[in-house]
């Protein structure tokens, strides 16, 4: 399928150097024979529901892990990540009355951008953890050698974790019905007593549209949608297939694909990589964008300004956004953007904690949301949704919220191999927050 998007050879950054060009061939031709993983008809309509975001009509949760792990793709594990994005959901929608898009960091986010190609612990340096797309997390020289049969390994781990998802949100388990379920098998804490109170609620609301002759069956199921960074592009490209019903190019990993704060060169190979493929798709935006960028990357990947093409999240940091987000709307107002905004309070706020853990504070991560929110309506513009790295396990990888994870619980249990996520209460607890602002208006 590669010679579907043959051209100029551009730069590619953060790419693995592969050591053996036999064996990358080889799990290329693998990639490409396989099956998609998504369909374009679900991407389309994904493109829909953004396009609804972008207008304020619908609200976009993305959540999963900052690094999937082959070792954590296990039923528990994303059972309860599912749940915690469907009370994550319940509670915006409920809160906020607004349909809410569903959208997992999940079933392919596999592979990390790095700032340092290297990693040196006492005195031994060794390549960079690059995500088990690409090689392994144990510190040693054998395991940091990057195997593009990982990139095979990534697919069929993607494929079972899709399988779940989606046995969860068609067969019934997602259905509004059981919205005490999820709540089930997590610690007590506030944000899950509080939970509790709203899944009453909701009950009370649905017993009452029952007795009103509503049909439930209708909400048997959810739709859920797959996204993760488009980062590697031996990966990417051999799964990329022709829709038979347009002609046009898929990328079929995700429903969703972003490029990354760290990719997004407009001559580089992963804005050409997406602008060839029909997804809908988003541009991380940190604090050092220009506005020139935003006009210029709009008229590459989404020409016609097409509703619910091309997504931008950005990633500022608490202290910066206020200042830092207007002039990058404005451009992008001003270049007539049907964009939708989405905010990720989580990369412009990362800091190491005297423990030496990479850590995000929860004060910083709501605060970020609040300026993305406070600026949006200030210049009239649509906050479409949020960007979250999250677990669905009791993790205390990012200090404060409720429960006041300190500085010094951060040792306890933290799993990440990359960045630090909120663990499942602090999500609940950033979704009760999130509601409120929406129902702001
Ligand atoms: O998730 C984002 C990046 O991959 C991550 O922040 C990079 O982390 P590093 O600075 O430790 O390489
Ligand atoms: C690397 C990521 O973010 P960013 O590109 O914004 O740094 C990410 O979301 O995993």
């Amino acid at each position: 399928m590669t010679h579907l998007l043959d051209g100029p050879a551009r730069p590619a950054a953060q790419q693995p150097s592969w050591p053996d060009a036999e064996a990358l061939k080889g799990a290329i031709d693998t990639l490409a024979s396989f099956p998609p993983l998504v369909f374009a008809g679900e991407c389309d309509v994904l493109r829909e529901r953004m396009a609804l975001a972008s207008q304020g009509k619908a609200f976009v949760l993305q959540g999963g892990d900052c690094a999937e792990t082959f070792a954590a793709a296990t039923a528990d594990n994303i059972r309860d990540r599912v749940k915690t994005i469907l009370q994550m959901a319940a509670v915006l929608t409920y809160g906020a009355s607004v349909p809410v898009v569903k959208v997992g960091r999940m079933a392919g986010q596999y592979a990390k951008p790095r700032s340092s190609d290297v990693e040196t612990r006492d005195g031994e340096t060794l390549p960079a953890y690059r995500g088990d797309m690409v090689n392994d997390f144990e510190f040693t020289p054998q395991a940091r050698i990057p195997d593009p049969q990982r990139m095979v390994r990534a697919y069929h781990a993607s494929t079972a974790t899709l399988n779940l998802v989606r046995a969860f949100t068609t067969g019934g388990y997602a259905d509004l019905r059981h919205v005490h379920d999820w709540n089930k098998g997590f610690v007590a804490t506030p944000a899950n007593a509080a939970y509790e109170k709203l899944a009453r609620d909701i009950d009370k609301a649905m017993r009452f549209m029952l007795a009103c002759g509503a049909d439930f069956d209708a909400m048997r199921a959810t739709e859920f949608f797959a996204a993760h960074e488009a980062l590697i592009l031996d990966y990417e490209r051999p799964l990329t297939r022709v829709d038979h019903r347009s002609g046009r190019l898929y990328d079929t990993s995700g429903h969703f694909i972003w490029i990354g704060e760290r990719t997004r060169d407009l001559d580089g190979a992963h804005i050409d990589y997406v602008a060839r493929v029909h997804n809908p798709i988003g541009v991380k935006l940190s604090t050092k964008t220009t506005a020139d960028y935003v006009e210029q990357v709009m008229d590459r990947l989404d020409p016609e300004r097409t509703p619910g093409r091309l997504t931008f999240i950005t990633r500022m940091g608490a202290r910066q956004i206020r200042d830092a987000l207007p002039p990058i709307i404005e451009a992008a107002t001003a270049a007539g953007a049907a964009v939708t905004w989405i905010c990720d309070p989580m990369h412009g706020n990362t800091f190491e904690s005297s423990s030496g853990y990479k850590t995000r504070d929860f004060a910083d991560i709501v605060e970020e949301v609040h300026g993305f929110f406070d600026v949006h309506r200030a210049l009239g513009t649509v906050p479409g949704g949020i960007h979250i790295e999250l677990t669905g396990n009791d993790v205390t990888e990012c200090i404060g919220g409720a429960e006041k994870i300190l500085d010094a619980d951060l040792t306890k249990r933290y799993e990440s191999v990359c960045d630090p996520r909120l663990n499942h209460r602090q999500g609940l607890e950033l979704a009760f927050l999130v509601a409120e602002m929406l129902g702001d208006d």
